[in-house]
């Protein structure tokens, strides 16, 4: 074996490989939680009809994600090495039905009606992603990796919108601190430890395999930011 590389391994086994792909992938994790439309919520001028579009179609992908995250439940029964991964994950299928509930109050608060929500294609194409980790054939490491970054992005984007020195809109607050808060920060940092456990003991083909599903769940991020502030 190379020494180099055993090295590098090693390196990577200290920090996770989490850490090393979000070092190594920075730029594309800034363009997700320091979107335009990130940094307008959390300056304060964002437009209300970039929100309210977000609003509706974040609740479609909600609907989206949660035979998403009963898939991965569903992988961590047959594949995980560790019983208590199923409580975690179990806890975020749980956590969706109140985050729907949610989704509905707050799209009546605003006026937007979800039964005639139309989709748009980012949106589409991003259910098309969740549908394609859904298949058996996608392993577990995959899939909970997936799980952490989806859920991740968001715990990060909306922490930054009421950091220190930020003045989002007041009507938005509770919307910030629904993925914001500190315990999400926590349930995020659990997925990332399973992550990172299945990843350190990973074949490289596992590893490469993950880092472009990262990678592509990144750029539907950006995407999806994009068409709710409709520059798709
Ligand atoms: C687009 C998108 N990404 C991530 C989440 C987080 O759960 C969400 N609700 N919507």
């Amino acid at each position: 074996m190379d020494k180099m590389e055993g090295k590098t391994r090693g390196e990577e086994r200290k920090i996770g490989v989490i850490e090393t792909w979000s070092r190594k992938h920075r730029l594309l994790f800034d363009g997700v939680t320091r979107h335009p439309l990130v940094l307008s919520i959390r300056d304060g001028s964002i437009n209300i009809a970039s929100f309210k579009k977000w609003l509706a179609q974040d609740y479609l992908f909600v609907r989206a994600f949660v035979p998403f995250v009963a898939s991965v439940l569903i992988k961590a029964w047959k594949e995980s090495d560790e019983s208590g991964d199923m409580e975690i994950i179990l806890g975020g299928v749980a956590s969706l039905e109140n985050e729907i509930a949610w989704f509905k109050r707050e799209a009546s608060k605003w006026g937007v009606s979800l039964s005639e929500v139309v989709p748009q294609q980012a949106n589409k194409k991003y259910c098309g992603l969740l549908e394609s980790l859904m298949n058996p054939e996608v392993g577990y490491t995959v899939a909970i990796t997936a799980f952490w970054a989806i859920e991740a992005v968001y715990q990060e984007s909306f922490a930054h919108c009421i950091e220190e020195g930020s003045k989002p809109p007041p009507e938005l607050k509770e919307t910030c601190e629904r993925w914001g808060n500190e315990a999400f920060a926590k349930y995020c940092q659990s997925l990332q430890n399973i992550a990172n456990r299945r990843l350190q003991k990973a074949s490289d083909e596992e590893l490469k395999k993950t880092e472009v599903m990262l990678l592509n769940v990144l750029e539907h991020e950006v995407d999806f930011w994009n068409m709710s502030q409709g520059n798709v």
